[in-house]
């Protein structure tokens, strides 16, 4: 009998940046209620399924010898989830080879496990040719981690939960941010922890409403945004990573408008006020020896997307196994 293997699907994801991230207090889960602002940029990872009898996992790119290959890699556990919500008969081990082109620093506060989720979702429904919207993807994607539905829906969106409930927001005009990677990622989790111990001492204060930002956004005005970036877990990023501060300040120095930690950090983000000045705050950056790599990005974009802009596989026709 004749099997037809359909062709591979590359999922194309961003990163994102919180523009503003408020934490709440601790909850009995073991969750802090958030509100953030997320922004969806340019910088992304690239995420192939293809169904396969040897199934497994293999990592290229940013942080590659540190990113888990096993089981407890998001995009694999995005895999199981998805096999199992949709009844399949290997949703124990799916039969799918995954390879990641990883651009998104690992553990760098910028979601890069979180998009590779979302993309295995969106590729995997392709691939298996399921019936399935991308808000009951959202659902399954929230179950995976907090950040997971963000980057499935991309462009600009307020979170609020533990980070999972999203709404749109309205973004006019593109920004242009500079980002800034550090030598070695932070632990979401440490992170948090950290702030919780600031705040047991009294320190520091917390940032305002959200309100603002959104404003700002649908004005499109860099500069007015620029006064606002607010985020709750730099004080506890800056704190576990001192040499941060420095970073920061050799953003704003190169001509950045502002610059904050992004998420738990330790990429620091600077909004720019046109894509030229970016690429000169870039080249400065990676002249002032603050960071590792630096990288021009803007926002928002769409979230993950097969590569070719429409849901079909865009590979060369299937082939015929005997
Ligand atoms: C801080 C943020 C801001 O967008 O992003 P990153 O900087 O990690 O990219 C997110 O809240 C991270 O989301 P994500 O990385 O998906 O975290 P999860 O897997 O859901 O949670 C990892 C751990 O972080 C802590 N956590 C996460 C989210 C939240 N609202 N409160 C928390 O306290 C908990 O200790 C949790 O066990
Ligand atoms: N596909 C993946 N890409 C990156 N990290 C992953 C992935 N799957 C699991 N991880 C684990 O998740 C941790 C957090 O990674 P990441 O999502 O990049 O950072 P952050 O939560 O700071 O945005 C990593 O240290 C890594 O051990």
């Amino acid at each position: 009998m004749l099997a037809v293997v359909p062709p591979p699907v590359t999922v194309r994801v961003p990163a994102k940046v919180n523009l503003h991230l408020a934490v709440g207090d601790l909850r009995a889960d073991g969750f802090h209620e958030l509100v953030t602002v997320f922004q969806a940029l340019s910088l992304t990872d690239e995420v192939t399924v293809a169904a396969t009898d040897e199934p497994g996992l293999e990592v290229y790119g940013e942080g590659e010898r540190t990113v888990p290959t096993d089981g407890a890699n998001l995009a694999w556990r995005a895999a199981r989830e998805l096999a199992s919500y949709a009844g399949r008969p290997d949703a124990d081990e799916p039969k799918v080879r995954i390879v990641l082109r990883k651009g998104i620093p690992v553990a760098g506060g910028m979601a890069g496990g979180s998009a590779d989720a979302a993309a295995a979702l969106v590729g995997l429904s392709s691939l298996w040719k399921l019936d399935i919207t991308r808000d009951e993807l959202a659902t399954i994607a929230g179950r995976l981690g907090s950040d997971v539905p963000f980057a499935l829906y991309g462009g600009t969106a307020l979170g609020t939960g533990r980070g999972e409930q999203l709404v749109p927001v309205l973004a006019r005009h593109t920004f242009h941010w500079v980002l800034a990677f550090d030598e070695e990622g932070l632990s979401t989790p440490k992170v948090f922890g950290e702030l919780d111990r600031l705040r047991a001492d009294g320190k520091p204060p917390r940032i305002g409403s959200h309100t603002p930002v959104v404003e700002a956004l649908a004005s499109g005005d860099p500069r007015q945004l620029a006064l606002l970036l607010g985020n709750d877990l730099q004080a506890a990023a800056v704190s576990l990573r001192p040499g941060l501060r420095r970073t920061l300040r050799a953003g704003v120095n190169a001509g950045a408008l502002a610059g904050c930690v992004s998420g738990s950090g330790p990429t620091c983000a600077f909004l720019c006020s046109d894509a030229e000045t970016a690429v000169e705050v870039a080249a400065e950056l990676s002249g002032a020896g603050v960071c590792r790599t630096v990288r021009v990005a803007h926002g928002p974009v769409p979230g993950a997307r097969v590569v070719g802009g429409d849901d079909a596989p865009r590979n060369a026709p299937p082939r015929v196994h005997a």
